[in-house]
């Protein structure tokens, strides 16, 4: 929808299922009442014209509709009276509030969100080739990959993730990996609008719970994995998966004639239980037997990866730029979608080799120093073990790994991800991530036990991230592989509620060259 567009209230809420509509006397001009009009107040309401959607009280602008959310944090009826201030003419609403103000009551304002902003944007994702990403980890880099072989097929493929979301040099702000439903309507109307063809997109359990894409009709859904996380939010595994598998169930429904398919991966344990869930066709793959598309003859080096693929109709080699099992596997992924996507076995190679590494994913800082470091963005127990076994297998000599933990974020990861980097690490240095509104010592006594489990490892703790890092690079010796992990291509370190600049790769640069490493 482009600026200035308005729409029938009505029509923006056709499919929302209303159970009371209150209309009250206000001194908005366009707002009719029983008064002035004699007839049904409700009916005329619903043909007022709306200029937009808010779901957040700050965004309201006049003539808006604002939906009140109630959140695990703030009650969005409790901003009600702030949007109307800022000029929302609406309010859709769980429970009636005392505002003289038309209001809507519905069961949940959230799904209405959801439902309102599709109608709002019309319905994008009918008109793109839609490819939804979830699991625990991947998601990012599997994005990167299936952008590559669908640009192959000749395709204008947008991107929407936590690195950012984009469509070729066009890129719009992402706040969270999987946006709000408003927010994510709007965007995707943004990338039809801009020529996309097709979107490929991280969907994540909270976005899944949250029906952030309820609305979103999707082509083909994959599956990369799933290990523990977010367990804060989920509470079980089972709940978490649970929500995964949403994206899965709703394959099946929606208007779309194509047909549609899920990509799962036959390596991970809760496989079986996602082809369970699908009742449209689906195409396995992974690296063992019994994938659809399967991987075999792995070869890992510093470099990348290989190995060769079996497919229904031949097999051919397949050779990355990422390193790694696990980026074997992202990749095998990306192949199916091609392949069924009818794109020839020559061009997905060749694209697929073509990718050049994701950023803040196994990313080299290189100063000329006679020892590798690596920026990883490994931040659960399983992602933390893929890269470390990928870094001790390419490491000449020690692996001394940088490492801590989000704060406000699954706490029983902790001690898991503390003992995954000792079994796997020569040294490991104990560090902040982002605190967020815990105590960074305090994250780090979660971590410690994990480390107390493995007792052969040394390890040290430097609360201060920076300070870690150049700890950790004054302790390197030639052939030796610092992995500094769990932030990535983060730029910045959240403490408390403040954000400060913080890049691991310019902060590993800048402590280097204060170590007499300039690159030529
Ligand atoms: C736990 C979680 O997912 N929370 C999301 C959720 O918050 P919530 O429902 O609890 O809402 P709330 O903050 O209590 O606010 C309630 C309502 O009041 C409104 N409000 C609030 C303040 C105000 O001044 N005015 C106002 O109107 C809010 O806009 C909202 O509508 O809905 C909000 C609006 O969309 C999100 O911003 C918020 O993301 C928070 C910030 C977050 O940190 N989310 C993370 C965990 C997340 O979603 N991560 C996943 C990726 C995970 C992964 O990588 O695996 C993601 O997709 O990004
Ligand atoms: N298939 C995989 N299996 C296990 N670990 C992986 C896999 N792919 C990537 N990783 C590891 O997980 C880290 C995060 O990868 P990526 O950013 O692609 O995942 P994600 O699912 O997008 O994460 P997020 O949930 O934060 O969005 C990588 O830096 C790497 O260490
Ligand atoms: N999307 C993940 C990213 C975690 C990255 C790590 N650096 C942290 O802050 O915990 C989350 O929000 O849980
Ligand atoms: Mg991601």
């Amino acid at each position: 929808m482009r600026e200035g567009t308005v729409m029938e209230l009505g029509k923006v809420l056709d499919g929302v299922n209303i159970k009371e509509v209150r209309t009250y006397k206000v001194n908005h001009p366009r707002i009719m009442t029983k008064q002035q009009d004699g007839e049904d107040t409700s009916l005329a309401l619903l043909k007022e014209e709306i200029s937009g959607l808010a779901y957040d009280s700050r965004q309201v602008k006049p003539g808006f509709l604002f939906f009140c959310i109630p959140g695990l944090k703030f009650d969005g009826h409790d901003f009600a009276a702030q949007a109307v201030a800022k000029g929302a003419t609406v309010l859709v609403v769980e429970r009636f509030l005392k505002l003289e103000v038309p209001q809507i009551l519905v069961t949940s304002s959230r799904d209405s969100l959801s439902q309102g902003a599709c109608n709002f944007h019309n319905n994008p994702s009918q008109k793109m080739l839609m490819i939804g990403i979830t699991g625990t980890n991947g998601k990012t880099t599997t994005t990167h990959l299936v952008e590559a072989v669908l640009r192959a097929k000749g395709l204008s493929v947008a991107v929407i993730g936590t690195i950012g979301n984009r469509l070729g040099e066009r890129s719009w702000l992402a706040t969270h990996t999987t946006p709000e439903s408003l927010d994510l309507q709007a965007l995707l109307a943004k990338m039809e609008h801009a020529g996309a063809h097709a979107v490929v997109m991280e969907v994540s359990s909270h976005a899944l719970d949250q029906g952030r894409v309820d609305h979103v009709e999707f082509d083909y859904a994959i599956f990369t994995n799933l290990t523990q996380d977010h367990l804060d939010y989920h509470g079980t595994i089972e709940n978490y998966r649970e929500a995964k598998s949403i994206l899965f169930k709703k394959l099946e429904q929606g208007e779309k004639k194509t047909p549609k398919r899920a990509i799962i991966n036959n390596d991970d344990l809760h496989g079986p239980f996602f082809c369970q869930e699908c009742s449209v066709p689906i195409i396995t793959y992974g690296l063992h037997e019994g994938a659809m598309i399967r991987g075999t003859n792995c070869l890992v080096t510093p470099k990348g990866a290989s190995c060769d693929v079996t497919y229904p109709r031949g097999k051919v080699t397949m050779k990355l730029q990422l390193t790694g099992l696990f980026n074997l596997s992202n990749a095998l992924s990306a192949f199916a979608i091609a392949y069924a996507e009818g794109v020839e076995e020559k061009q997905i190679i060749e694209a697929l080799r073509a990718v050049k590494g994701v950023p803040g994913r196994f990313e080299t800082v290189d100063q000329g120093q006679p020892f590798s470091v690596i920026v990883d963005y490994a931040h659960t127990p399983d992602g933390l073990e893929n890269v470390l076994m990928t870094a001790k297998k390419v490491a000449r000599k020690r692996l001394i790994t940088v490492v801590g933990c989000g704060g406000d974020r699954d706490r029983t990861k902790r001690p898991k991800m503390g003992s995954v980097a000792a079994q796997w690490s020569d040294w490991v240095v104990i560090t902040s991530d982002n605190p967020r509104t815990e105590k960074p010592e305090q994250i780090i006594e979660d971590i410690l036990p994990g480390i107390h489990g493995v007792t052969e490892t040394s390890y040290e703790v430097i609360v201060d991230r920076k300070s870690a890092i150049k700890r950790a690079l004054m302790l390197a010796e030639a052939d030796d592989l610092i992995l500094i992990a769990g932030k990535g291509h983060e730029t910045y370190q959240i403490i408390g509620t403040e954000v400060f600049p913080f890049d691991d790769r310019e902060v590993a640069t800048e402590i280097l060259r204060g170590l007499g490493y300039e690159k030529a």
